[in-house]
């Protein structure tokens, strides 16, 4: 296996788990989110990550939220076994302390086009993933931005990515690993299982 870190994020349905861990993603992310079209509900959270689990153990498991409070979010990824929680948007250093003395891995997602200081680490998270202004949009965002950032050594890309435009985006963005989301999708919060597959291996080539 590579060093490129790969993260399939949006999962609902356990046969996507599945695929995703045996083709080697290193994470399984699933959205907690009233206004996403990949809102899971907790039921299919578990499936997801018995699925994924049962696929391959070492593979990470991800609750992503952006509304949820910080500690509930924290109780809730700890109450459903999750592995590790994505705080996404504008929690605050606070928040993501509050959270970590509950869940202790903790990943922080921003953007560069409204946090343009961002640095790995700087609220304590374990990982960084650096997104486009719109989480779960599929928009690509100018990659330009990551030149002028300073962002530490190991940081996630994420925005707008997909099988075709991995490649490059990781060897104009040098990210030490991916996610996506819509762009392993046929219709918003709908996965597809090649898609899935497609993905992996292009980022697998690419690093
Ligand atoms: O995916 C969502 O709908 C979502 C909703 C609320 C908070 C975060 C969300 N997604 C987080 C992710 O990690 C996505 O994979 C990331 O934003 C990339 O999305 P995409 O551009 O669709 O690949």
């Amino acid at each position: 296996m590579s060093g490129m870190y790969v993260k399939i994020c949006g999962l609902r349905a356990p046969e996507h788990a599945t695929t995703a861990a045996l083709a080697g993603a290193d994470a399984v992310g699933v959205v907690m989110s009233d206004r996403s079209p990949r809102h899971a509900t907790e039921a299919q959270a578990l499936a997801v990550i018995a699925a994924a689990k049962a696929a391959r153990p070492a593979v990470d498991t991800v609750l992503v939220v952006r509304e949820m409070g910080a500690t509930e979010a924290a109780e809730t990824a700890s109450r459903l076994g999750f592995d590790v929680l994505q705080l996404h948007g504008g929690y605050t250093a606070e928040e993501f302390a509050a959270a970590a003395a509950v869940h202790p891995r903790v990943w922080r997602a921003a953007s560069l086009a409204t946090t343009p200081n961002l640095r790995a680490g700087d609220y304590g998270e374990e990982r960084l993933l650096v997104d486009g202004a719109a989480a779960g949009s599929g928009e690509a965002w100018d990659l330009g931005l990551i030149a002028g950032a300073e962002l530490g050594d190991d940081w996630l890309l994420a925005g707008g990515l997909d099988p075709e435009n991995v490649a490059p985006a990781i060897r104009a963005a040098l990210p030490g690993g991916v996610d996506v989301s819509s762009g392993v999708e046929v219709a918003p919060g709908l996965k597809s299982g090649d898609l899935i597959e497609q993905f992996i291996a292009a980022a697998r080539a690419a690093a």
